[in-house]
């Protein structure tokens, strides 16, 4: 069997979490999962290990990421199918993901999959940069230069993305800007009806 019909047999749902950079789409996806029994998949993360991994493509994502650029989809796609196939969860939180219209088309045609909404943090970039500048995770590209690029493709590739969404009623959009704590309460309203339908089924 191929890797859609694989992921079709493990009727595999997806809620995609979009976000400017250092909205908070990591803090949360760690709370959803701790409350929701989600597997959160980071697609900056597995970008991250795939390079400490020393695989043919290190280079070039590492390069890409100091850029702030957005890696080629089939390269994030692969991680994202190989990720969710080898997990025995069936829902997935994929965060950071997906970052332009590339990305959103290129894993629909993969996998086949339509994500059940997608989860949409909204913070200002003022808010976003002190945050990033305060992360302190000895990350290539939370400098001020890097974080500045990365702005500049979330505006012009990634809110794309999120509007498309918006217009087919499925972006959940919460104020990202507020405390840790008050911005859960947010998420978990928007998860409370999909949990439902996902035990009712
Ligand atoms: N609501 C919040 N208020 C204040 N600080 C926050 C809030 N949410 C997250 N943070 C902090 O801001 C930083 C960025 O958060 P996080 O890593 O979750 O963002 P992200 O959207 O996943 O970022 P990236 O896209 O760059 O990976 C972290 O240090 C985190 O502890
Ligand atoms: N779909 C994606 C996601 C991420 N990247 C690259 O990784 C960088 C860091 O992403 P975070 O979500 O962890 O902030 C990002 O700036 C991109 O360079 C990507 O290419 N495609």
């Amino acid at each position: 069997m191929d890797a859609v019909g694989r992921l079709k047999e493990k009727g595999v749902k997806v809620i995609f979490v979009l976000g400017g950079p250092g909205s908070g789409k990591g803090t949360q996806c760690a709370n959803i999962v701790r409350d929701f029994g989600f597997t959160h998949l980071s697609a900056g993360d597995l970008l991250r290990a795939e390079i400490k991994s020393g695989s043919a493509n290190g280079t070039m994502i590492q390069n890409m990421i100091k850029e702030g650029k957005i890696v080629p989809s089939e390269v994030t796609i692969k991680l994202l199918e190989k990720a969710m196939l080898e997990n025995g969860n069936y829902k997935f939180l994929i965060d950071g993901f997906p970052r332009n219209e590339e990305n959103r088309a290129a894993f629909e045609e993969v996998t086949r999959i339509e994500p059940e909404f997608v989860l949409f943090f909204d913070c200002s970039e003022e808010e976003m940069e002190r945050r990033l500048l305060s992360r302190n995770q000895g990350r290539d590209d939370d400098n001020i230069e890097t974080i500045r690029k990365r702005f500049k493709v979330f505006l012009e590739s990634s809110l794309p993305v999120i509007e498309y969404y918006n217009a087919k009623n499925k972006a959940r959009t919460v104020d990202a800007a507020r405390p840790i704590n008050e911005v859960f309460e947010s998420v978990k309203i928007a998860f409370s009806s999909f949990d439902k339908k996902v035990h009712i089924e």
